[in-house]
């Protein structure tokens, strides 16, 4: 029986399947071997067989030659296991108020849980995914997040043991993509006296393409793009637009480190840089391997 999520192709012609797949073929030739980060986001991962999906495309772009990373969030996990100790999460600025208790939580959550889950599912797909947070291999260091007030700069918001990212050290994640591995990595840093800091996985999806030059950074969330005032998708961004839409409010919470760390990455010359729907089952697959225009993509001016 097909699920409610996976597209029914059983009516599909052989020859018209076989024709589908070669029109992928000139993105399989433009990306072979190039790196492609995907944030997989905690809010695009409630769904088991959206997973399967996803655990399944990332292991077809590996075996058609591109080298996919992925760093993952879990926003939404770490909340459920708070919740179950009886703590609230708080935000400033789509940041998590860390104090020492929740950190404990959130390494337990990202670390333990979350990665385990996305590499046992690749590796049940056929490919050979390692999981590894900022400390392995020295990847992410940081240092306490000094959070300005939006709104009056000189104002201060103590964030507890949210992470800046200082360096990335991208040598284990190049040496694992040579050896047919694929990463999977966990938002969290560690600090100059070893104390572990939570970083918010935008920022380290960002700035990890960054330094490994990708080629794209892919977003996955839990909505089309990045919406305006009136719910209509914006399919194209500028900085210069994008900071109009910060400040009139229209991009708020979770929405706000997620597109700064677009700009980011889009100046720092990643070339491609999408916001898509992690919602529509294969959605990865449709950005990458066809030309249908998905989500939002931002541009570097
Ligand atoms: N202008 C906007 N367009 C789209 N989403 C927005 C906007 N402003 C705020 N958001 C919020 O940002 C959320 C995505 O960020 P987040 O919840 O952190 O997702 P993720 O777990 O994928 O990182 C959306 O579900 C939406 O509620
Ligand atoms: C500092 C900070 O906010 N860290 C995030 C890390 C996880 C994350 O970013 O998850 P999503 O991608 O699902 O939002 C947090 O604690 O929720």
């Amino acid at each position: 029986m097909t699920s409610a999520h996976t597209t029914d192709v059983s009516h599909i012609a052989p020859r018209e399947k076989a024709e589908i797949l070669s029109q992928a073929l000139p993105y399989i030739r433009k990306f072979h071997g190039k790196t492609i980060v995907i944030k997989y986001g905690g809010n695009a991962m409630t769904d088991p067989e959206l997973q399967q999906d996803f655990a399944e495309d990332v292991v077809l772009l590996k075996l058609v030659g591109l080298n996919p990373v992925v760093v993952h969030g879990g926003g939404p996990q770490i909340e459920g296991a708070l919740s179950r100790l009886g703590k609230k999460g708080e935000f400033i600025q789509g940041m998590r108020v860390t104090d020492e208790e929740t950190m404990e939580v959130v390494e337990w959550v990202l670390a333990g849980q979350v990665q385990q889950d996305i590499v046992g599912l690749i590796n049940a797909a056929g490919g050979k995914a390692v999981g590894l947070t900022g400390r392995d291999g020295g990847m992410i260091r940081a240092k306490k997040l000094k959070m300005l007030d939006k709104d009056d700069p000189a104002k201060e918001h103590d964030v507890g043991q949210v992470g800046d990212i200082v360096a990335i050290d991208p040598s284990v994640v190049k040496a694992l993509q040579d050896d047919q591995f694929i990463p999977v990595v966990s938002p969290i840093g560690f600090g100059e006296h070893n104390e572990s800091y939570n970083i918010n996985a935008d920022v380290v999806a960002a700035k990890l393409a960054t330094v490994l030059q990708a080629e794209k950074l892919l977003m996955l969330t839990n909505i089309r793009g990045v919406l305006d005032k009136a719910g209509e998708l914006l399919t194209e961004l500028t900085p210069r637009r994008i900071d109009e839409l910060v400040a009139d409010g229209t991009i708020s919470g979770g929405m706000i480190p997620k597109i700064a760390g677009a700009i980011d990455a889009a100046k720092s010359g990643v070339n491609a840089v999408h916001i898509i729907d992690g919602r529509v089952p294969h959605s990865m697959l449709l950005e990458i391997l066809t030309d249908q225009a998905y989500g939002t993509m931002i541009s570097s001016r």
